[in-house]
């Protein structure tokens, strides 16, 4: 594939032989998380610079990363010569911004999902990494990693279950923060499967369409939960039930049908009790546990510069079918994609 980076680079992974340095900019849940993984889990990496607006998470995180510096402003943190790549996991709305100054200082950047919020934002992040002319950007699609959907993809591309006709997804949160937007449950949550869908089958998402059921009285005016029907190019439909107020626990899987087979993605643990009648299996309470693999792999695909990952067109394409679907959340229509060309740097 096409790159500019230095020689030992490969895509917009950051590559090499010496130990990474790396600023994190967002120590919340998941900037806290991936911190702790490349200071613990991953090789070749070290957390060398934090920012967040809290200060004293940043400290916090920066004392559990063995005394990484704590910067006071994120553009002299990205400019800064002792950091050599950056993670951004602050809020959605702000990753525009601090994508686009990675790329304008040539730095590699692993942004968390979504790239940016709006069809437009992350259309200007890819506009400046065509123009920089080669691969910076990785988004954080981590499911990619998760060894379930790898093994899943495997046995497709295998011929296990022949022709691929439909995915059925299936995708809850215990509890969402009253007063949310219906969109954010497919911006922030579904887009997660609207990358997967494209991930799998290798191929655009033509059509989409969302249905809704009465909103359960415990999401607080959101529309939740949401039922998204999409229809690839050559007319395999994944279908995604999203609900974010499930209230029992946090859980992904989903049943890949095919013309001679399925394959059914279930949640782990492995382990499961039997007793008082009962047969069950502990379910986490967010996506920390149950992705925990894949985010250890994301970054360690990163940090090789491997080159797994999804690329600065997958967040935008993920995030053009986000709006599509928001577009017919609020008509009640079936809405076409109409994905523009890739451009030349994203071709594989
Ligand atoms: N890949 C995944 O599975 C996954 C899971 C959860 C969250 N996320 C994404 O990760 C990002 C962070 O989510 P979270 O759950 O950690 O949220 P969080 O609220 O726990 O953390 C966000 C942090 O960003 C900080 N922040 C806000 N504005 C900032 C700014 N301008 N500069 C620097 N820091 C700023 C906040 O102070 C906070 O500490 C979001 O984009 C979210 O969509 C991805
Ligand atoms: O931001 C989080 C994250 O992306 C999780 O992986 C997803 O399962 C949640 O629904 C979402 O709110």
């Amino acid at each position: 594939m096409t790159t500019l980076l230095e020689p030992g680079h490969s895509g917009a992974g950051i590559g090499g032989a010496t130990v990474k340095r790396i600023g994190v900019i967002g120590t919340g849940i998941m900037g806290a998380d991936h911190a702790r993984l490349l200071t613990h889990a991953v090789s070749g990496a070290c957390v060398a610079g934090v920012f967040d607006l809290d200060a004293d998470r940043a400290r916090g995180v920066a004392a559990d990363s063995g005394g990484a510096r704590v910067f006071a402003d994120p553009y002299a943190l990205i400019a800064d010569d002792d950091i050599d790549a950056v993670l951004i996991a602050s809020s959605d709305a702000t990753h525009e911004d601090f994508v686009l100054a990675c790329v304008a200082a040539g730095k590699p950047v692993l942004c968390e999902k979504p790239l940016a919020p709006t069809v437009e934002g992350c259309a200007r992040i890819v506009e400046a990494e065509t123009a920089h002319g080669g691969r910076l950007i990785t988004v954080g699609f981590m499911r990619r990693f998760d060894p379930g959907y790898t093994d899943l993809k495997a046995l497709l591309r295998a011929g296990e279950v022949g022709a691929p006709l439909m995915l059925h997804n299936v995708h809850r949160n215990p509890a969402a923060v009253p007063g949310l937007p219906s969109s954010a449950l497919i911006t922030n949550s579904a887009v997660h499967e609207l990358d997967i869908t494209r991930w799998l089958f290798d191929e655009e998402i033509a059509e989409v369409a969302v249905h809704t059921p009465r909103a359960s009285g415990q999401a607080g005016g959101t529309r939740d939960p949401q039922l998204l029907i999409l229809t690839t190019a050559s007319g395999v439909l994944s279908d995604v039930e999203i609900f974010v107020n499930a209230r029992y626990g946090y859980e992904v899987r989903c049943e890949l049908v095919g013309e001679s087979g399925t394959v059914t993605l279930d949640a782990p643990p492995p382990t499961s009790l039997r007793r008082g009648g009962l047969h069950a299996r502990a379910l986490p309470g967010d996506w920390r546990p149950r992705f925990a693999e894949a985010y250890r792999l994301e970054l360690q695909d990163w940090i090789d510069g491997t080159d797994g990952g999804a690329t600065a067109w997958d967040g935008f394409a993920a995030t053009f079918v986000a709006q599509a679907c928001v577009t017919a959340l609020e008509s009640g229509q079936r809405h076409s994609v109409g994905l523009p060309p890739v451009p030349g740097i994203y071709r594989r």
